[in-house]
């Protein structure tokens, strides 16, 4: 059997040992014979990459791990880079969260202005990521998931439409591995799903079990109750603001009863209440700081000082496995049916073939083979099209360098009020992002 290197980019990421965990414990069915992590942080990812470096000597010692800040190192020789960059990291984060919300407008990583932000930082060095993969290692395959993904993707359609990247998100995931919870089946896999929209940003029209049955009668009945709260929950959503969100999918829901919502969609439809329920002072970043990043970084420095993990949990971020599914569907042609941020391309009938929609494929060695949807109803189109509008101004502005066509994609944000809003926001980003964004015209 074949043995895959792998260089994770976004080394030091919170979530990189957690992966790690996963790809050991996929092994069998994705072996690697090199892991390499790359970031252009070199002290943050040497913590990350000193504990790593001992939970797989203790677990799998056949893997050759490294480490680098050097592209040439981590480009050359792979078959798969995974992405998780953080372009600005936490610190970025909470002016993304905290600026629109001192105008009274949602503040979030990926949704309304902060997420326009936060795509005028990542574009670049995405794009770069994927030139130094066709440089290095011509015949990779870049899986990326840094976001935010759908401006990302539609930067990516432009400006390299040739390039091996598929753009993915696990947010469906998480809420479908819900899904099971609530049917009381033990895995998403039980399920069989269609879903269409934009990323963060779509809905599922169908959900059945492998013998077609249909499950949308249970799930409504639950989702209209209590969203997707479930007992018990699980590990990586401990936090209340985690738990309003699944909540608050209850309301969403309501909007149209027809479908089951994803969960990011109450940013644009409930965007009042969010900004009622928000901390000016302490947003999701701060949040993420005091909590996952500390607690992770924490970790790695025992692991690192006692040179084992003797003692020590790493948990297994079993629900990245859907990463090890992606790449042997590339490696192994299994055909399996994933959700991806792709080219609409006429899937859904009645909408923008330019457009990068959020829908089931195939995916085999090739790459993934989108599934028809048809026609969207008129709420949904109506949505999508504003929001793909907006994704599409961020990345002509960042081509074009041009002020006025952020301004018009804030603007045009279902989260903002005013072109007046929009531009005091855009104008105190832009001072913020000095050194990340290009220089607007
Ligand atoms: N698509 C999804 O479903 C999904 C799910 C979870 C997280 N994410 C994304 O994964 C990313 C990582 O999240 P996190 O919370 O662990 O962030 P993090 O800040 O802990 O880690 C990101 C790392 O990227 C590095 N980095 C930044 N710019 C870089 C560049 N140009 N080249 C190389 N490395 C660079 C940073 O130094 C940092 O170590 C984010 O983009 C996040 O939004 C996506
Ligand atoms: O606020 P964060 O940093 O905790 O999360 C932001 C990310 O939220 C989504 O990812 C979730 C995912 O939905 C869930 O199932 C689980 O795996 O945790 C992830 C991180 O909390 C979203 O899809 C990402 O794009 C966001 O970055
Ligand atoms: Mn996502």
């Amino acid at each position: 059997m074949k043995k895959f290197s792998v260089v994770i980019a976004g080394g030091g990421s919170t979530f990189t040992p957690g992966i790690i965990m996963m790809l050991i414990e996929n092994y069998d069915r994705f072996p690697i014979r090199k892991l390499k992590l790359y970031d252009n942080d070199k002290e943050r990812q040497e913590i990350i990459a000193k504990a790593s470096e001992i939970l797989i000597k203790e677990n799998k010692p056949e893997i050759e791990f490294s480490y680098t800040t050097d592209p040439q190192e981590a480009f050359t020789d792979v078959d798969f880079v995974m992405a998780h960059i953080r372009v600005g990291k936490y610190a970025m984060r909470e002016l993304d969260e905290k600026i629109p919300l001192k105008y009274g407008v949602v503040g979030q990583e990926t949704c309304g202005p902060g997420g326009i932000a936060y795509g005028m930082r990542s574009i670049g060095p995405v794009i770069e990521l994927i030139d130094y993969m066709e440089k290095y290692s011509p015949n990779a395959w870049l899986l990326n998931y840094s976001n935010p993904a759908a401006i990302v993707a539609e930067a990516t359609r432009r400006l390299r439409p040739n390039s091996k990247i598929l753009n993915i998100c696990d947010m469906p995931i998480g809420i479908e591995t819900r899904m099971a919870k609530i049917l009381g089946l033990n895995s998403r896999k039980e399920l069989d799903v269609m879903y269409y929209g934009l990323n963060h940003f779509g809905w599922w029209t169908e959900i059945r079990d492998k013998e077609g049955n249909d499950l949308m009668p249970k799930l409504k009945s639950h989702v209209e109750k209590y969203g997707y709260v479930v007992e018990g929950g699980d590990s990586q959503h401990v936090d209340p603001s985690w738990n309003d969100t699944f909540l608050k999918a209850r309301d969403v829901y309501k909007t149209d009863p027809d479908t089951l919502p994803n969960t990011y969609l109450k940013y644009y439809l409930f965007p009042d209440y969010v900004v009622q329920h928000s901390n000016k002072e302490y947003t999701r970043a701060n949040e993420v700081m005091d909590g996952r990043e500390k607690y992770v970084f924490e970790t790695c420095k025992k692991v690192i000082e006692q040179g084992s993990t003797k003692g020590i949990h790493v948990e297994i971020d079993e629900h990245a496995s859907y990463i090890v599914d992606l790449a042997t569907a590339i490696a192994y042609n299994t055909k399996e049916k994933m959700l991806l941020i792709v080219p609409n391309n006429g899937a859904i009938i009645n909408f923008d073939p330019t457009a990068m929609v959020e829908i089931p494929c195939i995916v085999e060695k090739t790459g993934p083979r989108p599934l028809v949807i048809g026609e969207i109803p008129r709420f949904q189109k109506g949505l999508m099209e504003q929001q793909v509008a907006v994704e599409k101004l961020v990345v002509d502005a960042w081509i074009e360098k041009s002020y006025h066509k952020l301004w018009q994609a804030i603007t045009l944000s279902k989260t903002v009020p005013s072109a007046t809003v929009a531009k005091q926001i855009l104008d105190e980003l832009l001072e913020a992002n000095r050194g990340y964004w290009p220089e607007l015209k």
